[in-house]
């Protein structure tokens, strides 16, 4: 679990005249759980959304897998990456958004099989089977013949993990998966996170609010502020013992995740 999958070096990210993420050095590890905290606007989402290509940096260099995410070798130099390259880097990662972001006019098994077929090549039949398999991990078997608008908002954001995981990607990215449910539905959300941080392979980074549950999956908290990493650590230590005072104060607006 040593060799970084994702590793950011001093990269830059404005909005106009904002700096989003200021000089930002951020790894994680393969089969990694970290989860990351902090305030509204501290970078959190870019962070995620930079590493599915759906932002651009400014500066810096971000490595996924060993391979430069916006930039590519040419002759030795580092060059902007062209859209192949980006496409291929896609690969490695799935995004669950807090929106759950279902195309609404296909059937939830339509919804996970679209990408595996048009991007990954894989037949229709192969496809509907993973749909299958991963229906079944998030506890959704029965629902594949359903429109995203006949399902409550928990069971669309289980199939949009499904749909990230019919990529078989080596890392998902999680956006707040939670914070658009009712809170009785967030329960199950959880549930099958949780199930997912189980497996050891599969790197996760996950920006959330539930710091309980951040507790209880991350090998590691990274606590955001002002587009910098200002203290980590293992969830015992940030939650329990925070060392700096901004972490404490961040944290004294949320109940005590014990
Ligand atoms: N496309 C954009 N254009 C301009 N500004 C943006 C854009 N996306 C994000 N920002 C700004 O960048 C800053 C960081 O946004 P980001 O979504 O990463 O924060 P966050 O830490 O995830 O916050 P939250 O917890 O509220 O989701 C915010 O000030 C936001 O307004």
């Amino acid at each position: 679990m040593n060799e970084p999958i994702i590793k950011f070096e001093k990269v830059i990210k404005r909005f106009g005249e904002v700096t989003v993420l200021d000089e930002l050095d951020f790894n994680v590890r393969k089969g990694e759980k970290v989860t990351i905290i902090g305030p509204s606007g501290s970078g959190k989402s870019t962070v995620l959304r930079i590493l599915m290509t759906l932002e651009t940096i400014n500066d810096g260099v971000i490595h996924v897998a060993g391979k430069p995410l916006w930039h590519q070798y040419k002759d030795d130099q580092l060059v902007p990456a062209s859209e192949a390259h980006l496409r291929e880097m896609r690969k490695e990662m799935g995004m669950v958004f807090q929106q759950f972001n279902l195309f609404p006019h296909m059937t939830v098994r339509r919804n996970i099989t679209e990408a595996p077929v048009h991007v990954l090549g894989l037949s229709k039949e192969k496809a509907n089977q993973r749909a299958e398999e991963y229906l079944d991990l998030v506890g959704l078997a029965d629902q594949a013949d359903k429109f995203p608008s006949q399902l409550s908002g928990g069971q669309q954001q289980r199939v949009a993990i499904a749909r990230a995981l019919a990529m078989k990607p080596n890392i998902m990215l999680f956006d707040e998966p939670t914070s658009a449910l009712d809170p009785e539905l967030v329960g199950e959300v959880l549930n099958v996170i949780q199930r997912l941080a189980g497996e050891q392979d599969l790197t996760m980074l996950l920006v959330t609010h539930e710091m309980q549950f951040a507790k209880q999956i991350s090998d590691r908290v990274c606590f955001f502020d002002k587009g910098r990493i200002v203290e980590e650590g293992p969830p015992e230590q940030v939650f329990k013992e925070p060392r700096e005072e901004r972490t404490q104060e961040f944290l004294k607006g949320f109940i005590n995740p014990d």
